[in-house]
């Protein structure tokens, strides 16, 4: 039996569907999932030796490629001192410094451990902030995995066909408002019917996780205006796009400013590290100092921070976003190019690191449209692509991840290989 398919059937003795996140499980793709051993730079290999260019990159935070000296250097340095002391250190003070000086929306910050945490501990500081108890997200929008934000998920949820998860009491998402991500009209109808009760808006500013979707000009605009005239405010999840399509996150490439912001992903340079902040005057209503209580035992972790500051500090060289939006860019153009010349009815998007693939002839600006995409085509190109050593999320409702080891030659090998999937698609 193949090392990959008795590691599975091992894992899912004592694993759920042998998976610690149920995107890593290839369910909607078919297939064994990859069990990786170890990675080096755009370079994943499983427990058959098997080399993969990766096009995941950890769902996110490989930016610099895997196991960048550096950063590995910093782990071990960090180690060594001891692993976890539930009490403050200076590098927490230097990483919240490093995200202050970057996100000129963030005057304070509070580290955690995950996404899922930032979103959760961000809504709830809405809402305790504000005194109202409604939210608004968008269908096809993953915040991780709170309670109140797992209604009509993207990710994992939509991959799946589940898109609201069970186990989460209908009380605890009525004040869940699911609205279209790109309808200013919906969000509009929304503030006149609740605006009183609308603690927050909390978005992706580009949406990772329904395949990439980017906002439509003049919608994060006009949510930031319903914002400040009801007194709800915005949240901008950048949890995969902070660091990820520019130096300054969505925020950045836009001018709008949230008031705040979620982290996670690149800042822990793959280790477990999140954040959340914004508003000196909204943070401070954040325990110890205000009555929305918030903790964590591995908060602010040292070995975890001391990942997250050297990659914040590789990131800001000259020149970087530049030059990985330009490998970004080769690799989404290339493969529209040749699916073009093989005929396949097939679009690709991108911005910074981040691109979008769609087995449909027009990139998607709603979730509708993404629902469009040829599913059975996508499969066929993820198993074909898989067998030529180039590994894409095992989805069609992912965005997917270039780092900046990803060099031309990397992307041609990628082009060359999918040259020939196209062909016989
Ligand atoms: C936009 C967004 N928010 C939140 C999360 C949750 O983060 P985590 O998986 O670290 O809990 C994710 C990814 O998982 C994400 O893509
Ligand atoms: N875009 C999907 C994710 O980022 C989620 C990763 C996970 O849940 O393991």
């Amino acid at each position: 039996m193949p090392r990959n398919t008795a590691l599975f059937e091992r894992a899912s003795q004592t694993i759920p569907g042998g998976v610690n996140s149920p995107v890593r499980a290839f369910r909607s793709v078919g297939g064994v999932p990859r069990f990786i051993e170890r990675a080096n730079g755009p370079y994943v290999w499983d427990a058959q030796g098997t080399r993969y260019t990766d096009y995941v990159g950890s769902w996110g935070p490989a930016i610099l490629g895997h196991a960048h000296p550096e950063v590995i250097k910093a782990v071990q340095d960090a180690a060594v001192n001891g692993l976890s002391f539930g009490a403050p250190t200076e590098a927490e003070i230097e990483i919240a410094e490093a995200l202050v000086a970057r996100l000129p929306s963030i005057e304070k910050v509070r580290l955690v451990s995950s996404g899922t945490e930032a979103t959760m501990s961000a809504i709830r500081l809405a809402r305790g902030y504000t005194k109202r108890p409604k939210i608004i997200k968008f269908e096809g929008c993953y915040h991780g995995h709170a309670d109140s934000l797992l209604v009509k998920a993207g990710s994992g949820m939509l991959t799946f066909g589940n898109p609201t998860s069970a186990g989460v009491p209908p009380e605890f998402i009525q004040h869940t408002l699911v609205l279209d991500f790109n309808n200013i009209d919906a969000v509009e109808a929304a503030f006149n019917a609740h605006g009183d009760e609308l603690a927050c808006i909390i978005v992706e500013p580009i949406a990772g996780n329904m395949n990439l979707v980017r906002p439509q000009p003049g919608f994060l605009e006009a949510l930031r205006q319903l914002c400040t005239k009801h007194g709800a405010l915005l949240i901008f999840d950048e949890v995969m796009t902070g660091f990820r399509v520019g130096p300054q996150g969505v925020q950045g490439l836009t001018g709008v400013k949230p008031d705040i912001t979620t982290l996670a992903k690149v800042i822990g340079g793959g280790m477990p590290v999140g954040a959340f902040g914004g508003r000196a005057d909204i943070m401070e209503y954040v325990a110890p100092l205000g009555p929305v209580y918030q903790a964590g035992t591995l908060s602010g972790n040292p070995v975890a921070v001391a990942a997250g500051l050297v990659t914040l500090k590789l990131l800001s060289e000259p020149g970087f976003y530049d030059r990985l939006e330009a490998q970004t860019r080769k690799l989404a153009d290339g493969l529209a190019e040749r699916a073009e010349n093989a005929g396949i009815p097939f679009s690709a998007d991108y911005v910074g690191g981040m691109f979008g693939l769609y087995f449909r002839e027009r990139i998607p600006t709603t979730l509708a449209e993404v629902s469009e995409c040829d599913i059975e085509l996508f499969k066929k190109f993820f198993h074909a692509m898989l067998i030529k050593g180039i590994y894409f999320a095992p989805s069609a409702f992912e965005a997917g991840f270039v780092s900046a080891t990803h060099d031309d030659d990397v992307i041609n090998a990628t082009l060359d290989a999918a040259e020939e999937v196209f062909a016989k698609l």
